[in-house]
């Protein structure tokens, strides 16, 4: 494997495809080596990545700028033979929330920044299945490359659906990392500093340790968490393990677009406001029209929105935002704001994720108080939670999304987060029932019936 710094010149990457009969998510997954890598967005191809051919690591306020250095180094020359589009060789990782560097349980494994090119990858796009195998360094050779995309083709095609799905875990033990009453001081203290006129909109969240019965199977919690929110972005993001125990995973199915960007074209969402769903169509109609009249939550939402137009506006020659409307997602339902850009000038994916990063949607305003509001507030490390996940092209493409609905597992453990939008007009019990409801996605998979 090559790992790459930010001053190493990447060698030649060689990347060969061929198109493959669908082998089964669950089971390519199943048989996928550390790291593995998982994608899987609305109107595109969904990715499964095994073991990395290179790796590109970055720390710091200018981990943006370093992966972009490092991705462009990587891809400035290759011996790509892709087949279809979908199958092109794309780095997949994501980012930590905070700029300094992450520290603590559950993130020690993760550093500010990770992208792999996956070694193996399975693309199932619209005109079919790739199977894709990715060199680079002193392996990349392309006979050595081709003799093993027939071993992996073959593998593949000897996989079956069959293998039962374990069902949930089990949960046997939960703590959680702030107590009601200190939810309660924490909130009405955002409040407080928001109708003094010291911030506009601060989002704060919370984080749930819980311990399972059975080792966690991510390959069927995947699997799973794409039946019940296929309008969602899943994503596994794998870090480098350590010594100590089991390698880490990162997951989740988010309802949230950061950014994609194809040519000039910036298609990205404000997603903020929430509220939960009915027991039958009438309810959950009744509560999405309550929704989108509410003023508490429509302001929380137009903060987002707003931001994002300013956000893009210094790269874009035209900004569109669609109308407010609503997601409807099993387990809530959220205020939604499609917006579209054209950009003035060619840019790279990376520097919208650096700009857009975070919204108000995850962060708050303004974004520097926010920031240390956060901080000072909640009592773990975000890690990864709330940052941008996706993939970057060669071409400077790509498709991010902010990694909410999400957790990090390790063995027979695993951590949950959730935050809520604070406002001036916030309840701190309903934001209290507004955090436990963002854990149901993971929880529902981790929890038996
Ligand atoms: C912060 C989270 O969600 C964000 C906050 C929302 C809100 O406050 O209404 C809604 C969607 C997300 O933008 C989360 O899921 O953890």
């Amino acid at each position: 494997m090559e790992s790459l710094g930010t001053d190493e010149v990447g060698s030649r990457p060689v990347s060969r495809s061929v198109r493959i009969s669908e082998p089964p998510f669950r089971a390519v997954l199943r048989a996928a080596d550390a790291p593995r890598t998982v994608w899987s967005a609305p109107d595109e191809a969904t990715v499964v990545g095994s073991d990395a051919a290179a790796t590109i690591t970055a720390n710091g306020p200018n981990r943006f700028e370093r992966v972009r250095e490092a991705a462009e180094s990587l891809f400035s020359s290759g011996d790509v033979h892709a087949g279809t589009e979908a199958a092109r060789p794309r780095l997949f990782g994501g980012f930590a929330f905070h700029d300094d560097s992450v520290s603590g349980s559950p993130w020690e494994q993760f550093p500010g920044a990770r992208f792999v090119l996956p070694r193996v990858q399975v693309t199932y796009a619209d005109n079919g299945t790739w199977l894709t195998v990715n060199a680079v360094g002193p392996d990349a050779d392309s006979d050595a490359v081709e003799a093993e995309l027939d071993r992996h083709r073959e593998r593949l095609g000897s996989l079956s659906a069959s293998g039962d799905s374990g069902g949930p875990p089990g949960v046997v033990g939960r703590r959680r990392t702030t107590a009601k009453d200190d939810w309660r001081s924490s909130v009405d203290a955002a409040v407080e500093r928001i109708r003094a006129g010291d911030l506009q909109k601060v989002v704060l969240a919370q984080a749930l340790d819980v311990d399972l019965a059975d080792e966690l199977s991510v390959p069927d919690v995947l699997a799973r968490l794409g039946e019940a929110y296929p309008d969602c972005y899943r994503f596994l993001v794998e870090p480098d393990g350590d010594d100590d125990g089991p390698r880490a995973s990162f997951f989740g199915a988010t309802p949230e677009r950061l950014v994609g960007l194809r040519g000039r074209t910036v298609e990205t969402d404000a997603l903020a406001g929430t509220t939960g769903r009915g027991e039958t169509p009438a309810e959950d109609e009744w509560l999405a029209t309550e929704l989108l009249e509410d003023e508490k939550n429509v302001h929380e939402h137009e903060l987002v929105a707003e931001t994002i137009r300013d956000q893009l506006a210094p790269f874009a020659s035209s900004v569109n935002a669609g109308t407010r409307r609503v997601k409807r997602l099993a387990t809530v339902q959220h205020l939604w704001t499609p917006i579209t850009a054209e950009l003035a000038a060619d840019e790279h994916v990376l520097s919208l994720v650096e700009a857009l990063h975070p919204t108000p949607a995850v962060g708050g305003l303004p974004p520097d108080r926010a920031l240390a509001t956060i901080r000072e507030t909640e009592p773990f490390d975000r890690g990864w939670y709330a940052a941008p996940v996706g993939w970057i092209d060669a071409a400077g493409y790509g498709s991010f999304a902010v990694a909410l609905r999400s957790a990090v597992s390790r063995g027979t453990a695993a951590t949950l987060f959730a935050g809520v939008g604070v406002v001036s007009d916030s309840d701190p019990d309903r934001e209290w029932d507004e955090v436990q409801l963002k854990y149901r996605p993971i929880l529902d998979e981790l929890e038996r019936p």
